[in-house]
């Protein structure tokens, strides 16, 4: 896949490489999915699945940071495949999406409602706050729609003294589910 070029900077991106890597295979994104994203603000997950996904819907409630998407898009060729919206989710979510990614948390309950409401397929939240961590986790499995959980630690080497030691990011905390039930195995109504 093209590298994700981010010449514009915002306050709280870009989710991590590394991070967006692990994403990207829970939210297996594919031409006749339509993903939809609460929280663009750099665009760095929007990007990379606007490349993969049929249609992306991108909503950010700070007008700053999704004039910051709508550049880092430009920057790579992107500018057209997103539909942008200036909304504080659950305001201004689609009624159709087959993905959704929660990359900010606010209503984030609100947000889980509208998936179950409309049945989206793989719902995905990142979390680094400990407690908001485990609020979310409780809502995704009040309303049945926790799979799984993952936590994620990156570190990256550098050299030091002609040896390598490591600068570690936050952690982060991936709550991966569906509002479909279906884990795509087969069930007894399906043979
Ligand atoms: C941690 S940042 C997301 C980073 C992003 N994935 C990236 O790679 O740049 C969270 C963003 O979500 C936005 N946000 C939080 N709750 C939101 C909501 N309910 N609706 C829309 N945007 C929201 C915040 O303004 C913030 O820009």
């Amino acid at each position: 896949m093209a590298q994700t070029r981010l010449p514009h900077d915002a306050k709280a991106g870009p989710t991590k490489p590394e991070v967006r890597a692990v994403l990207r295979s829970k939210l297996s994104l594919g031409p006749d999915d339509h993903f939809v994203e609460v929280g663009s603000c750099t665009g760095a997950v929007t990007a990379e699945a606007a490349r993969d996904a049929g249609r992306v819907t991108a909503l950010e409630r700070k007008a700053d940071r999704l004039e910051t998407t709508r550049k880092n898009l430009d920057a790579n060729g992107l500018a057209d495949a997103v539909d942008l919206r200036n909304a504080e989710a659950p305001d201004g979510l689609p009624e159709d999406a087959d993905a959704l990614f929660l990359g900010g948390s606010r209503n984030y309950e609100g947000v889980l409602d509208h998936a179950v409401e409309t049945g989206v397929d793989r719902v995905v939240m990142n979390v680094s706050r400990l407690e908001v961590a485990g609020d979310a986790t409780r809502a995704f499995r009040e309303r049945g729609l926790l799979d799984e959980v993952v936590q994620l630690q990156v570190s990256h080497g550098y050299e030091l003294a002609g040896a390598t030691s490591f600068d570690s990011e936050n952690p982060v905390y991936m709550l991966v589910g569906s509002a479909t039930g279906d884990d795509g195995e087969p069930t007894e109504a399906d043979r």
